[in-house]
This record gives structure tokens, C-alpha cells and sequence, in this order.
């Protein structure tokens, strides 16, 4: 088994570097295409992969999905529920790592080879509310949803436009701000993915967890996922959980796992980093756009936007 996942491993970090070699040899306009009338980037997604996603993928109610706007903390919550998944169902271990666990990045085969894991399956998506296939809401399957202040989410999204060879980069701050405003980056807008998201809250299947309250408090977030999904952990199992979900050990982890993107996905870590990057007139045109879209809504106050985005 431990052999199965080294070569899992070097797999990822073998498909990585191919495809930076790809991206190199292409224009910034080819790195992007639309669907939908959303911009994804062209090396890791498909319009086949949408159109199995919709039609060939069938999603079951023992699902764990995290479902988040780019930079809002996918990737923490992933490595939470992987290291949950094997102490509910030990069968699971060699299943992890097997396919990327966005749903829409790499190829549609991925689909056939998830058919064959078994429960509790850990997948996500960063696609719109509108956008995710109608299979997972009458199949009843869990969402986390995720969510992170815009602030340090569009700072966060900025640097890793910079530092991902698959992707373009931005030649200012200020550049990316305007873009980013205007929701006219990957995925679209983080206030009409908040604004939809907003209002399905209530659905049982569906709980929304903040990065800052897992910055806060890691073994309280867990307990909390756990209690959503269902899954009896002891006290030494969300001990260990923690453990290995700080910043520091899922950076050292994907130093073997794969460097090159461990660098890309693992920069900061921090909440509040947006003041080294916002001037006030931008962090005003900010405040006002929170005020339009989500004051006085339930998300709204969750995200907590007077502590962790005002001066
Ligand atoms: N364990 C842990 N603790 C705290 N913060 C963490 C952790 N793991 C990832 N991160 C930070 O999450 C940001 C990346 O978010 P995503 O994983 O959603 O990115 S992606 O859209 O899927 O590429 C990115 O935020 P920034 O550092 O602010 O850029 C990561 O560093």
C-alpha cells in the first residue's frame, strides 16, 4: 500500500511538471477558455469533463463534497477529510490520491475510477452554485461549503495567479483588483458565488465553515465537519487531524509530495494578509461592495467582515 501511494505521489508531481513544460510554449490568452461564459483554466480542464461531470459521474449521499471560491481554503479542508475518511472506512486508504479531487480538473475517465472507491468518497469543486450538476442535490450529498474574507481571498488568489506556471499572471496589484471586482477571474465572482450560496444555507445537506474559524480553532472545525458528515472521531483522532492540517505540516508534507506546487498552494497561511496589499480607496470600494451584496445577510455575518476586514 505504501508503495501504491509513492507512486501516486510521483505521478502527481510527474503530471505537474509535464504540464508547466506545456504552459510555457503557450500564450496567456490560450491558458484561459470560457463555459459556460466562466473563464477555467485550459491545461487542467475540459468541456468533456463538464459534460461527464453532468452526465457519466453519479454522486451518492455518503459523499463528503467541499465545495469553495478559488483561495478560500479547499485544499486545507481536503487534507481534514482525508485524514477522517480512513478512520471511518479503513477500505479507503489506497483510494485517496487516485484522481485530482477537484471534480473539474483532468480527464472524464477520472469519473470511471472514483465509481470504484468506496464510501466515504472526498471530492470538490470550485464551480458556482448554478453550475453544480443537479445529481448532487437530489442525491442528497453533503457540501462543505468553504468560505474565506474577500479580502485576503482576492490577495491570495493574486499571488497564485503569479506564481502558477498554468496559469496567466497579472502584471500589477492593481490590475487584479479591478479584475477581481468585476468578478472577470477564474471561476467568476466571489460576490455572486457569496450572494447565491447565501441563499441556500438552510439545506440540511449543507453547512458552511469560515477559514478563519479554522484558523481559530482547527480541532473545534473538525469536530464540526465530523458532527455534519456524521462521523464518530475520539478526542486522539481530532488531536491527530489538527496535527497534521496546521500550515506548517501540510507545507513540510507536499515538500515529498510535490514541491513545485507545494510552493504555488502553501504561501502564507494567514488571515488579515490583505493589508499589505489593499490601498484604502481600494479597501473602501470593498467595503461598499460586502455592503451591497451581504450586509445584514446570514453569510454575511458569519464572514465576520467588521473583525477580519476592517483596519
Ligand atoms: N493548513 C492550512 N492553514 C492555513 N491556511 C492554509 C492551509 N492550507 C492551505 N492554506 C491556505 O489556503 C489558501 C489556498 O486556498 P485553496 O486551497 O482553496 O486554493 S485553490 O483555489 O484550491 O488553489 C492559501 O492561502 P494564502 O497563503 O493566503 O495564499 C494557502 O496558504
Amino acid at each position: 500500500m505504501e508503495g501504491e501511494h509513492q507512486n501516486q505521489e510521483t505521478d502527481q508531481k510527474q503530471q505537474f511538471d509535464s504540464i508547466s513544460r506545456l504552459a510555457a510554449t503557450k500564450t496567456p490568452e490560450e491558458l484561459v477558455f470560457l463555459y459556460k461564459g466562466i473563464q477555467y483554466p485550459s491545461l487542467l480542464c475540459s468541456p468533456e469533463t463538464f459534460e461527464a461531470l453532468e452526465k457519466v459521474f453519479q454522486p451518492r449521499p455518503d459523499d463528503a463534497m467541499i465545495i469553495s471560491y478559488p483561495k478560500c481554503g479547499f485544499n486545507w479542508v481536503f487534507q481534514l477529510l482525508t485524514s477522517m475518511a480512513p478512520m471511518v472506512n479503513k477500505n479507503v486508504e489506497g483510494h485517496i490520491d487516485k484522481v485530482i479531487p477537484l471534480l473539474e480538473f483532468g480527464k472524464p475517465e477520472k469519473f470511471k475510477v472514483m465509481e470504484e472507491s468506496p464510501a466515504p468518497r472526498m471530492y470538490g469543486t470550485h464551480l458556482y452554485y448554478g453550475d453544480i450538476p443537479q445529481s448532487f442535490f437530489q442525491n442528497n450529498t453533503k457540501m462543505l461549503v468553504i468560505f474565506r474574507n474577500p479580502k485576503d481571498t482576492a490577495v491570495s488568489f493574486f499571488h497564485f495567479y503569479n506564481k502558477n506556471p498554468l496559469i496567466p499572471s497579472f502584471k500589477s496589484w492593481d490590475e487584479f483588483f479591478t479584475r477581481f471586482m468585476s468578478g472577470e477571474v477564474m471561476w467568476g465572482s466571489y460576490f455572486k458565488y457569496a450572494v447565491t450560496w447565501n441563499k441556500h444555507m438552510d439545506n440540511p445537506n449543507v453547512m458552511v465553515v469560515t477559514y478563519e474559524e479554522l484558523k481559530a480553532d482547527l480541532a473545534a472545525g473538525i469536530k464540526k465537519i465530523a458532527e455534519f458528515l456524521k462521523y464518530t472521531l475520539t478526542e486522539e483522532q481530532v488531536q491527530s487531524i489538527a496535527e497534521g492540517g496546521t500550515f506548517g505540516a501540510m507545507q513540510e508534507k507536499y515538500k515529498t509530495k510535490n514541491a513545485s506546487f507545494g510552493q504555488v498552494l502553501f504561501r502564507k497561511g494567514e488571515v488579515g494578509d490583505w493589508k499589505n496589499l489593499f490601498t484604502e480607496a481600494q479597501s473602501r470600494e470593498m467595503d461598499a461592495k460586502f455592503e451591497e451584496c451581504l450586509a445584514g445577510t446570514a453569510l454575511g455575518k458569519k464572514l465576520n467582515y467588521n473583525v477580519y476586514c476592517k483596519y
